[in-house]
């Protein structure tokens, strides 16, 4: 292939003890795929998401971000590679004490050093952006789940990431919130930003990645386009999943 890829993972393993939850994960993401992660509950989805930015440490393998190995980074070195590869969690993750406002400026201003009139512009082009602007001077406390993601999104992209890693973005959420928040992550997939989504919306993973993969008991089982993945599975674990999902 031609293109280099942003993130190459290679022989990646995680134990927890002796319980073996991720097992020879090899795999590539290309700058502005959209990559699904979908499976059933306890796979691993979420810890091998979580070891693409050391929330969780590999016991085993490679992340290479760039080409360069992230588990040799030293300090600055990985504080600079989860500027540049951000994460929303499902649980949002805002600072309660602080506005809105004060929850997307303080990173870009502690740690890209960001004037406060600096951060605030950005700040407020951001919140326009997930359509929240009228909501800057609140509390995360008075907003909805919806809109509480749709902050923690603009918070991620106020670093102005080249990656973005997405944790069940929306299964905190009531059914009625999440189509704001996907339509959000829509928006940004279209615009090109490289994502990496564990979901269990199977709707999104249909129409807005490029490539979806199914993991099961720590492997990545099922790799290919949506349409490969979800109306033609080869493994019998995937048809199984999809099968009773999608509900035939
Ligand atoms: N800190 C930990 N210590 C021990 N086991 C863990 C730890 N974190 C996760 N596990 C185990 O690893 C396995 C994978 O968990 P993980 O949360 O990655 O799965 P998942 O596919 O994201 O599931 P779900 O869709 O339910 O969130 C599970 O069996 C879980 O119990």
């Amino acid at each position: 292939m031609a293109n280099k890829p942003i993130l190459a993972i290679d022989h990646l393993e995680k134990k927890y003890g002796d319980t073996v939850v991720l097992k020879d994960i090899n795999e590539q993401i290309q700058s502005g795929e959209v990559v699904c992660v979908i499976g059933p509950s306890g796979a691993g989805k979420s810890t091998f998401l979580r070891c693409l930015n050391l929330l969780e440490q590999p016991t085993a393998g490679e992340v290479r971000y760039k080409g360069q190995d992230i588990l040799k980074f030293n300090k600055t070195q990985l504080s600079d590679y989860r500027e540049k590869v951000g994460m929303v969690f499902q649980n949002f993750n805002l600072f309660p004490n602080m506005t809105v406002l004060e929850n997307l400026k303080l990173a870009p201003k502690r740690v890209k050093h960001l004037s406060d009139s600096d951060a605030t512009d950005a700040a407020l082009t951001l919140l326009e952006r997930v359509g929240l602007k009228d909501k800057a001077q609140v509390y995360p406390d008075s907003l909805s789940g919806g809109q509480k993601q749709r902050v923690a999104i603009a918070r991620a992209l106020a670093m102005n990431p080249e990656v973005l890693l997405f944790d069940e973005p929306t299964s905190a959420l009531d059914p009625e919130m999440v189509g704001e928040v996907l339509s959000v992550m829509q928006e940004l997939a279209e615009e090109g930003m490289t994502m990496v989504v564990v979901t269990h919306e199977m709707g999104f993973a249909r129409e807005v990645a490029n490539r979806v993969w199914f993991m099961a008991d720590g492997y990545i089982q099922e790799d290919g386009t949506p349409n490969e993945v979800f109306e033609h599975p080869k493994t019998e674990r995937a048809q199984d999943f999809i099968a009773k999902i999608i509900g035939n």
